[in-house]
């Protein structure tokens, strides 16, 4: 764990980069205690930015800690910083994970699963203590589905694709499909071995996403539907102007200015 770290993400050269680094740096400044030796990493494309900034705390602070991947991104992730890696088995209590989310709405439910990690990432979160999300602005939304178009990400046994398909459709989702790789012919397969159905559902039925979540989970072959209801403690939003917006799980709306602008300065 000594020596030089390398770099784990290269410095934000758009507004939505550096977003993303706001809001990351800004939860782990104020969730990631020095108490907590335990630490959940969800994955994404902001998740490398809050492994930075628990990097530069410092490795006597990192040094009796153990980190938890979501995904076989963030395990990458956490050898390459030179941290401990652990897994849910071994820790099946977690201090406080953080991760990204594609759409959090006005009571902090979230779509996750963008990135075909969700049963590893709902994993986590519930075995969290704490759970909190990052993400910039175009994520914070009133309403699920307003600005995650593609749907519902399900993860379903393979052999079952079919059928969940059709049941899907009957649930509300004619539009669902299997999603397709994009640099391999066929599905994408997850990290578990299953593939992923994206659904997206009429804004009534997304208003109440509990009910959503529930009806499709009850479905055989589902094995982890990307709607978390309930779980995240806050959701911190990086701004443009530099802000950052958090939301908390009591309904307080929290305007934190970091006093940095999130323009780069190469833009
Ligand atoms: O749920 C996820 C992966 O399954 C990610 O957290 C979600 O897609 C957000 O990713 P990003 O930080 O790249 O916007």
């Amino acid at each position: 764990m000594g020596g030089v770290h390398p770099e784990i993400v290269p410095p934000p050269t758009t507004v939505i980069e550096a977003s993303k680094r706001l809001a990351a740096w800004t939860a782990v400044d104020r969730h990631v205690l020095p108490e907590y030796k335990v630490i959940g990493i969800g994955s994404g494309s902001t998740v490398p930015y809050v492994v930075e900034r628990i990097v530069a705390q410092g490795p006597e602070r990192n040094k009796d800690r153990v980190f938890i991947p979501t995904s076989f991104q963030s395990k990458e992730l956490i050898v390459n910083a030179q941290l401990l890696l652990g897994d849910v088995d071994q820790y099946p209590v977690i201090d406080v994970t953080i991760d990204g989310a594609d759409e959090v709405d006005e009571t902090l439910n979230c779509i996750k699963g963008g990135g075909a990690c969700h049963l590893r990432e709902k994993v986590l979160a519930e075995a969290a203590d704490t759970f909190i999300v990052v993400a910039d602005y175009r994520k914070n939304s009133d309403v699920l589905g307003r600005n995650f178009t593609q749907g519902v990400p399900i993860e379903v046994a393979q052999f079952a694709y079919a059928k969940v398909l059709q049941n899907v459709h009957l649930l509300g989702s004619p539009g669902a499909v299997l999603r397709m790789a994009k640099s391999k012919a066929g599905p994408v397969v997850t990290d578990n071995g299953n593939f992923v159905i994206d659904a997206p559902f009429p804004e009534e039925a997304m208003k109440d996403p509990y009910t959503l979540l529930t009806r499709i989970k009850m479905l055989t072959g589902v094995v982890e539907v990307g709607l978390f209801c309930h779980m995240a403690k806050a959701a911190y939003f990086g701004n443009q102007d530099g802000s950052v917006t958090v939301k908390w799980h009591d309904g307080r709306i929290e305007n934190v200015d970091s006093g940095s602008s999130p323009v780069p300065e190469s833009t």
